[in-house]
């Protein structure tokens, strides 16, 4: 009886497995052939972008250009530097023709729908989004939370109220409203699966999840309608320079 073939099947990524069987030697010898065509302004944009992945500074980059400005020969060679080392490009495009132009493209679509298998539960876990509890949370009695969710619009439990961990269980955590008309009631805020309501995923997303986050800081929506005691603001950028130098190109 032959043996099956260990190599075939068992837990490797489809996606994966795909990727990597491109013929080295041949995408090598097309992208040595072809980088020399490359215009000044093509070789800038390949070399940021390469840079960027080889020396892993992540990024996202937006090309654009009047039709038949090369952006796809571009594109071509991009992805030839990066798999003729061994590493994997998603070609990705929004239509199915444009997926055509690129060796190994697939719409979005296809491309996530196809590959539902291959995303695995570690990284469905690392997806973080708007509306969407993340898939762990830290949470120590005493510390606030905000709602993620309108859960209960008579007891005022809607998306933005802030509470405070009283009690946790395994399936719910026990917190009393620190925010709105009802301060000081304790609420029972459950485990419920919810799907993102602004969700940028190509595929579809379903979570059971608390429906609440850590939350020390509020942005300032959140805060709305709040007379608060004390505030602290967390300001990254300078904003008052911002502010006054758009005032300065208003007058
Ligand atoms: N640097 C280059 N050297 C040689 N040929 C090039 C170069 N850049 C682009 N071309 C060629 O020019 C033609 C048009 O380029 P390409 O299809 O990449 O343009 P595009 O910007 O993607 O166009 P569109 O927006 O219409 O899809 C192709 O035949 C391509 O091979």
């Amino acid at each position: 009886m032959p043996k099956p073939d260990p190599d075939i099947g068992g837990n490797e990524n489809v996606l994966i497995s795909d990727e990597l069987s491109y013929d080295r030697e041949k995408l090598k010898a097309e992208h040595d052939r072809d980088i020399v065509k490359l215009t000044e302004e093509q070789r800038k944009i390949y070399d940021e972008i390469v840079d960027a992945v080889v020396n892993e500074k992540g990024g996202v980059f937006f090309v654009y250009g009047f039709g038949g400005t090369g952006k796809t020969f571009m594109w071509r060679l991009l992805s030839a530097a990066i798999r003729f080392k061994g590493e994997i490009c998603l070609n990705t495009a929004s239509s199915g023709i444009a997926s055509l132009l690129l060796q190994g493209g697939r719409t979005a679509h296809s491309r996530f729908s196809r590959n539902d298998q291959a995303l695995t539960p570690d990284f469905l876990n690392t997806i973080k989004v708007s509306g969407l509890p993340n898939h762990s949370l830290r949470l120590k009695v005493g510390c606030p939370v905000m709602l993620l969710r309108n859960i209960d619009h008579t007891n005022s439990l809607m998306n933005g109220t802030r509470l405070q961990i009283t009690e946790m269980d395994d399936l719910l955590v026990k917190a009393k409203v620190i925010t709105g008309e009802k301060v000081g009631k304790t609420v029972v805020i459950p485990r419920l699966s919810i799907t993102p309501s602004d969700n940028k995923l190509p595929f579809k997303m379903r979570r059971r999840q608390l429906l609440i986050a850590v939350a020390f800081a509020i942005t300032i929506n959140k805060s709305q309608g709040q007379s608060l005691s004390h505030v602290g603001l967390y300001l990254p950028r300078d904003v008052f320079q911002e502010m006054s130098s758009l005032m300065d190109n208003y007058t």
